[in-house]
């Protein structure tokens, strides 16, 4: 049986996540803190610690944490033959790459819709060269920390089952985590503000009607969201990092030990 081939944009992780800036803990002590231990993400050495950038550090730790977690869940999938990776960032290319995705620039440079149908073409080659992937494209976006493996399956099954383009809204109703095109159909991604509507509007059916897919459907935009996903179970390196960084209240957590272990 072929599996789904998921398409997952990765916008530069200086500039991802800006909503979250605000919550971030104290980048001198981070700084400090990773300066003077192990490094959990040996694709940002070298980084960590500079004088100056810290925010940009933390920044990007977090935003390349949350991507490495929601990619090995999407990995982890048994319906999924290959992850196509859409960024333009060399940090997040080697660091997915070596997870097992297939990286590619965002050659359109227009934005996520373009980013994604890019990756969908990529996807669709590389389909037709080995054969994999042929279940369908879906796109989930690199910000689900959360997420299962198994909630992805049962979307992508139920996806396969309706034989339609399906979505699942996110937590909050009015984003998209995920997108499906069963088969050949075409993804024709509309995310954006007030994307649910905008996908149900296209013809897309609302998979959560039937299905319960928390870990899918709780994307990670805001403060607020940094709790929610935490109670859901995050993956390893964006809990490692929340951890260390920001307390369960969304506040700044104080300056951490030195010594502290990073458990990975
Ligand atoms: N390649 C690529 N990825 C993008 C682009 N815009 C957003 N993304 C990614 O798409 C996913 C969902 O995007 P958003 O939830 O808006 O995340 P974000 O843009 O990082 O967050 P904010 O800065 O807070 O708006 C995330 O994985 C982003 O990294 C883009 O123009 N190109
Ligand atoms: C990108 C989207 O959502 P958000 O930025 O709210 O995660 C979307 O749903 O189109």
């Amino acid at each position: 049986m072929t599996g789904w081939s998921i398409v997952t944009p990765v916008k530069p992780l200086g500039l991802a996540k800006s909503r979250l800036r605000a919550t971030l803990p104290a980048a001198a002590a981070l700084s400090a803190y990773y300066l003077s231990g192990p490094d959990p993400f040996g694709a940002l050495d070298g980084d960590f610690g500079l004088p100056g950038d810290g925010d940009a550090d933390w920044h990007a730790a977090i935003a390349l944490a949350m991507a490495l977690d929601t990619v090995t869940a999407l990995l982890g999938a048994v319906r999924v033959d290959r992850v196509v990776v859409v960024t333009d960032d060399p940090v997040a290319t080697a660091a997915l790459g070596d997870l097992g995705a297939v990286c590619v620039r965002d050659a359109p440079a227009d934005g996520l819709n373009a980013a994604l149908r890019q990756g969908a073409s990529v996807a669709a080659l590389l389909s037709a060269t080995d054969g994999r992937g042929r279940a369908g494209t879906a796109s989930v976006g690199a910000d689900l920390p959360a997420l299962k493996s198994t909630d992805l399956d049962a979307a992508l099954r139920a996806a396969e089952r309706l034989g339609a383009r399906a979505f699942v809204p996110d937590a909050t109703g009015t984003g998209t985590t995920l997108l499906a095109a069963p088969g050949r159909l075409a993804l024709e991604p509309a995310y954006g503000p007030g994307s649910a509507l905008l996908h149900a509007r296209d013809g897309a059916l609302d998979l959560t009607s039937s299905l319960v897919v928390p870990s899918l459907r709780q994307d990670v935009d805001t403060a607020a969201d940094l709790d929610a996903v935490r109670s859901l179970g995050l993956g390893p390196r964006t809990a490692a990092l929340l951890e260390i960084g920001v307390s369960s209240d969304g506040q700044k957590a104080p300056t951490p030990a030195r010594t502290a272990p990073i458990h990975i």
